[in-house]
């Protein structure tokens, strides 16, 4: 027996939050405020050109204004740390983003430290990572707030399910077990250590491949009726593949995203929104 799981619309979702979001700049711009984000992008990886470029069309249809840094390769950590210190005192930016990770030559925990937390869009500076950790509202990274998004758009509760995360960064797996912690998930976080991690999986009632492997999970994975999200954006050969065997797992999962169309559509929305928050602070 084969049944056909829900497919997360994140495509669809992200687009109704935005419109959600454009409102809200609308009513800023009544009060004369435009809402500013500053984007940081040091070097040339092609992927994050792509993110970079669709950030900043979403954020300009909306009525964001957005300004994009773009620095060489080789720019110094001292040269990147002026450039945040000038948005810091930029009264026209309310959010900052640093595009991870960063050339060798830069410390992240350096930059990230530098950003205004006040500013810390992306919800990486310490401060507001502790914040996450300790259960106290405040910036979170844009894919795991993108995440619980859609997980509330489509009533899917989390209270009291158990929840494998697969995958620690900084970026996607950490502040993502924060958020399914803080709404009453019971998380297991796996990483490139952990032993037997498909018999964690076929625990689980909501797993999320956050680790950059294209088609990691696949259907023996998966215990029938749970929620799968993907997170990875993978080239392979030109295509966009995700950490998730698509194909064989939508036919044990309840739920499921799709690659692309999923995550990626959210985090974007869900930068966008933040950005927002920001400036109504400081009106
Ligand atoms: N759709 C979206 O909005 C976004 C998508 N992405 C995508 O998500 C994926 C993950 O990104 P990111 O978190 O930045 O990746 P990182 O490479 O920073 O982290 C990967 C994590 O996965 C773990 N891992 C790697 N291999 C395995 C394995 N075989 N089994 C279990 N765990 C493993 C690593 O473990 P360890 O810590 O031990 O090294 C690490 O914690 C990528 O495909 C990326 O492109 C990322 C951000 C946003
Ligand atoms: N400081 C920082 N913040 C980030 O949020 C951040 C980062 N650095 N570094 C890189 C990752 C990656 N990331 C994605 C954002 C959108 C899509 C996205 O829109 N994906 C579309 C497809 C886009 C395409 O065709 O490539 C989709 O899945 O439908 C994907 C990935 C944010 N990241």
């Amino acid at each position: 027996m084969s049944v056909m799981s829900t497919i997360l619309d994140g495509k669809k979702v992200a687009a109704a939050w935005r419109l959600e979001t454009q409102i809200r700049v609308s009513q800023l711009l009544e009060h004369q405020v435009v809402p500013g984000l500053a984007v940081v992008l040091v070097g040339h990886d092609p992927a994050s050109e792509i993110y970079v470029r669709n950030k900043v069309k979403q954020a300009t249809k909306i009525g964001i204004y957005s300004v994009v840094k773009r620095l060489p390769e080789d720019t110094s950590e001292v040269a990147l740390l002026q450039v945040i210190r000038e948005l810091n005192a930029d009264p026209e930016i309310d959010g900052i983003l640093v595009q991870l990770p960063l050339p060798d030559q830069i410390d992240e925990e350096t930059i990230l430290l530098a950003v205004d937390p006040n500013k810390d869009v992306d919800g990486f500076h310490p401060y507001n990572f502790g914040r996450l950790w300790s259960g106290q509202r405040g910036l979170v990274p844009a894919t795991a707030a993108g995440i619980m998004k859609l997980l509330a758009d489509y009533r899917i509760s989390v209270a009291g399910k158990n929840a494998l995360v697969i995958g620690r960064s900084l970026i996607v797996g950490r502040p993502l077990a924060a958020l399914l912690l803080a709404a009453n998930a019971t998380v297991t976080i796996a990483h490139s250590q952990t032993q037997n991690v498909a018999q964690l999986a076929q625990q689980a009632d909501i797993v999320v491949a956050a680790l950059g492997v294209p088609k990691y999970v696949t259907s023996d994975f998966i215990k029938p009726g749970a929620v799968v999200i993907d997170v990875g954006t993978n080239r392979v050969d030109g295509k966009l593949v995700g950490d998730v065997d698509f194909d064989s797992v939508a036919s044990k999962a309840a739920f499921i995203t799709p690659v692309p169309g999923g995550v990626g559509p959210m985090t974007i929305a869900a930068l966008l929104s933040q950005t927002v928050d920001l400036a109504q602070k400081r009106q």
